[in-house]
């Protein structure tokens, strides 16, 4: 082909110059030829054979071959019609794109005109790669029907719907000023050319415009093809356009004028052959591209999953912060950073506008660019729903993400501020391993002592600050600290949220902690994370976001499409199994908290761990609502009020008791400990029947007591204890009336050995277990709050957080009693902790969380 170029152009220099007719212009030899060398690659349309100038046009233009030439660095040759000499014709190809015109002395009103101003189209349009071309029209010369025949393009999205009038004029110039502004700055390698065709000349104001247009050069990546220009009518006058070759029409022919920078004559007279313009692409030719341009956008818009992530697994290092490809801008990739510019993100979308799909995007870009000891992973969703479930094993799917330390789903708010206070102390750890090595940055410690950098997600994060209590105090303290410093210790939020205004807790403190945020990504109805000034987010469809690199500041923009992750689950979850068995050897999975999953105490791995024999045995009540889900007990050791008290009406109370005295059970020898157990109230009875089994089971003695049965026990155990031995009482509360009748000759009530057995029974490897239902039959137990320490260890169930306070003697006691939650209260060393308790198979969740 470039042979068939060369002879073609060869030919134009001879016969040009040869037959030149008289006066008129001089066509020097191979002329042309630089021209389409200069012009680069060929163009569709552009590779006629000679001899046969009306055929060979419509053959090219029949087979329109998408290109690869983008055109807008440099011109391409595009054919436009045949020359015309004795010897026979050749192909005239004029360089159009990279900042080249063409003119046309009459309007499209004449045919000629508007078939070639379509086949040009057409050919320029299947010239560049596909979706770098995009084609405007003015056609106030025939109201839009100059491109009718270019119909499917339009269809295809290539061609917008032309403008007829004023306004739309108008309107168009402006959005091709704004395009031309905008491509002087993009990334010329991602480029899109608009290709402005106007059928004829528009008034003066707008012609100017247009004029101006030809003048901006390649960089503003606009190509103008306008019909009408110069005027011929007599005392008109044109502006001067740039860079523009100009065809002047005659009687069947036209007559090209010098290519800008390539002339065809060295006199500024032009080709000095007749050239018969090519006319229309046949309709199956524009079906046939608009067809595939169609295609080629539906996939090239289609963003995959895929293009997130990077060739080779985790090949990247962390030392001077984490990026990674969160989707497209444009046509190109955009890659963000957790680095010094931007430490922390702050993504902002109303409900159901992707923030979880954005998330995910994030971090299986990042844990697929970062091995574990790179990069770690706190995340953490406050809402109901699945967001993370993803990243740690299920009952169906074992797989984990190795850079998950921790995940929370459906946390509650303690769950958050444990999370935020293990960071604390991670950041503190970091600070002491800095000072260590005498540098100030992650980036500087020593290759030998690297530090994972931490990514920690706190979705939904207004949750956590709710309200103005004491743990939304001390959360907004821990995050203005970790915004602060984070940056040096590697360790970066991000904080998402779908609402960002009416935060109590943040009032006054805002600025100081999202200061810090750099980043900020605006999904649809996330405008708020945006400065007020900055409406970039205002009509974002969902996909898109917004991302803003200083802090939402007006004119900081990108805007993002980003892949959807959840239709992507099967990639998903091969990447995650790719990365799970690449783990590092003894890899842990993360330490999970579901808010609303109940805990077994069969499942724990304390009980799991008991053993007879350990000198100060443990009741085992629940999981505390920690970063690691730490076992919440008590020891049941010889001081006195070392006992139990699980109280609350829900009947959640009687699983924990049980739970208590299995674990119990299991650090004894069978025969070490007895067991007494009492049912006091129908509704526990089959929970009691279930403890005594499986304390027999385990080969303990044990003992069914009544009310009465348990009267006369304590009075025996507080006069004369013998051995280890667990009082296991279900409602306990009803035993009162027994217990505080006199007896008729001590007159010693049994409540009094009650309290003797509080006192001293611990001494003697003496322990209550009771499950009282009301807080005030507790405190009537022991004679009043002044003895509350006679039973140190507490489980409160549904107990109003004022009344436990009281009982308790503290003022600053935060609780709200809800389903599957418990606080635990250790009046001996001052332990206050929110657990989920433990429950039987079967427990239904006892109310709203
Ligand atoms: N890039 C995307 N392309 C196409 N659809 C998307 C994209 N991102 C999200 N979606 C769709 O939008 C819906 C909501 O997404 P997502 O669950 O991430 O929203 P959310 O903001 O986390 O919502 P919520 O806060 O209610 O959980 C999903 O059905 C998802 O498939």
């Amino acid at each position: 082909m470039a042979w068939e170029a060369e002879r073609g152009q060869a030919r134009v220099g001879v016969r040009a110059g040869g037959d030149r007719p008289s006066g008129g212009p001089r066509t020097p030899g191979r002329r042309p030829g630089r021209a389409r060398r200069r012009a680069g690659t060929d163009a569709a349309g552009g590779r006629g054979r000679r001899r046969r100038p009306t055929r060979a046009p419509r053959r090219r233009a029949g087979h329109p071959t998408p290109g690869a030439t983008a055109l807008t660095d440099a011109p391409a040759a595009v054919r436009i019609g045949e020359a015309s000499t004795p010897d026979g014709g050749f192909p005239v190809l004029l360089p159009l794109g990279g900042g080249h015109h063409l003119a046309l002395d009459t309007d499209a009103r004449d045919g000629r005109v508007a078939a070639l101003l379509r086949a040009l189209v057409l050919r320029l349009v299947a010239t560049a790669p596909p979706g770098r071309v995009r084609v405007t029209g003015i056609d106030t010369a025939a109201l839009g029907a100059t491109f009718g025949p270019l119909r499917p393009l339009l269809d295809a999205g290539v061609l917008d719907p032309p403008a007829t009038g004023e306004a739309e004029v108008a309107a168009l110039l402006t959005a091709a000023e704004s395009h031309a502004r905008a491509a002087q700055h993009a990334d010329p390698a991602t480029r899109q050319l608009l290709l402005v065709v106007a059928t004829a000349a528009p008034p003066p104001r707008e012609l100017a415009r247009l004029a101006a247009l030809t003048h901006a050069g390649p960089a503003a990546a606009v190509c103008v093809l306008l019909a009408g220009h110069p005027s011929r009518l007599p005392g008109e006058t044109s502006p001067p356009l740039g860079s523009t070759t100009a065809l002047r029409l005659s009687e069947g022919y036209a007559h090209v004028g010098d290519p800008p920078g390539a002339p065809f004559s060295a006199d500024g007279s032009g080709l000095a052959a007749p050239v018969l313009l090519d006319g229309d692409p046949p309709p199956a030719s524009v079906r046939a591209l608009a067809e595939h341009l169609g295609a080629a956008a539906r996939r090239a818009d289609a963003l995959s999953f895929a293009e997130l992530l990077p060739e080779r697994r985790w090949a990247e290092s962390a030392a001077n912060g984490l990026r990674t490809v969160v989707g497209r801008t444009g046509p190109a990739p955009l890659t963000v950073a957790f680095d010094d510019v931007t430490p922390h993100w702050l993504v902002g979308g109303r409900t159901g506008a992707g923030k979880t799909v954005f998330l995910l995007d994030v971090l299986y870009g990042l844990a697929a660019r970062y091995s574990p000891a790179e990069l770690q992973l706190y995340l953490l969703d406050f809402k109901e729903g699945v967001s993370f479930t993803e990243f740690v094993p299920t009952g169906r799917d074992p797989s984990w993400l190795p850079h998950a330390r921790a995940v929370g789903i459906e946390s509650d708010r303690e769950y958050g501020l444990a999370v935020l206070r293990e960071l604390r102390r991670e950041a503190q750890r970091r600070a002491t391993a800095l000072k260590r090595h005498g540098v100030t940055k992650l980036a500087d410690l020593p290759r030998d002592s690297p530090l994972p950098r931490i990514v920690a997600v706190i979705d939904e994060f207004h949750v956590l600050l709710a309200g103005n209590d004491a743990l939304a105090r001390e959360s907004v303290d821990l995050l203005e600290e970790l915004a602060r410093k984070g940056r040096s210790y590697g360790i970066h939020l991000v904080l998402a949220s779908q609402s960002m205004t009416g935060i109590e807790a943040l009032y006054g403190r805002a600025e100081a902690i999202f200061g810090q945020f750099a980043l900020r990504v605006a999904l649809p109805g996330g405008g708020g994370v945006l400065d007020q000034l900055n409406d970039a987010a205002a009509a974002l469809p969902i996909g898109s976001a917004v991302v803003n690199t200083a802090a939402g500041a007006v004119g900081a923009d990108t805007v993002l499409r980003f892949p959807d992750a959840h239709a992507a689950a099967a990639d998903l979850a091969a990447l995650r199994h790719e990365l799970w068995q690449a783990r590092p050897p003894g890899s842990r999975a993360p330490a999970v908290f579901k808010g609303y999953e109940a805990a077994r105490v069969e499942d724990d791995p304390t009980f799991a761990g008991l053993r007879p024999g350990g000198r100060r045995p443990m009741a085992l009540v629940g999981r505390t609502v920690d970063v690691h889900g730490t076992t919440a007990l008590f020891l049941m050791d010889s001081t006195p009020g070392r006992h139990l008290a699980v109280v609350g009406t829900a009947p959640a109370g009687a699983d924990v008791l049980r739970a208590a005295a299995l674990s119990l059970a299991r650090q004894h020898t069978p025969g070490d400990a007895r067991f007494q157990v009492a049912s006091l109230v129908t509704a526990a009875d089959p929970i009691a029947a279930e403890t005594e089994a499986a304390l027999r089971a385990a080969g303990h003695p044990v003992h069914r007591l009544d009310a009465a049965g348990l009267r006369d026990r304590i009075v025996t155990l507080a006069a004369e204890p013998t051995g280890r031995e667990y009082l296991v009482v279900f409602g306990m509360d009803t035993a009162a009336p027994v217990l505080g009748a006199a007896d008729p000759v001590t007159f010693r009530s049994g409540l009094d050995d009650l309290r003797t057995l509080l006192r001293h029974g611990p001494a003697q490897g003496v322990h209550l277990l009771g499950w009282w239902r009301g807080l005030r039959r507790l405190s009537d137990d022991l004679g009043g709050t002044q003895n509350r320490d006679d039973v140190a260890c507490l489980v409160a169930l549904n107990v109003p957080g004022a009344e436990l306070a009281l009982h308790l003697g503290v003022h600053d006691l935060a609780y709200t009693p809800r389903g599957d939650r418990a606080l635990l209260v250790d009046r001996h060393d001052q332990r206050t902790r929110l657990i989920v308790p433990f429950a039987r198979d079967g427990h239904e969740s006892d109310g709203e969380r």
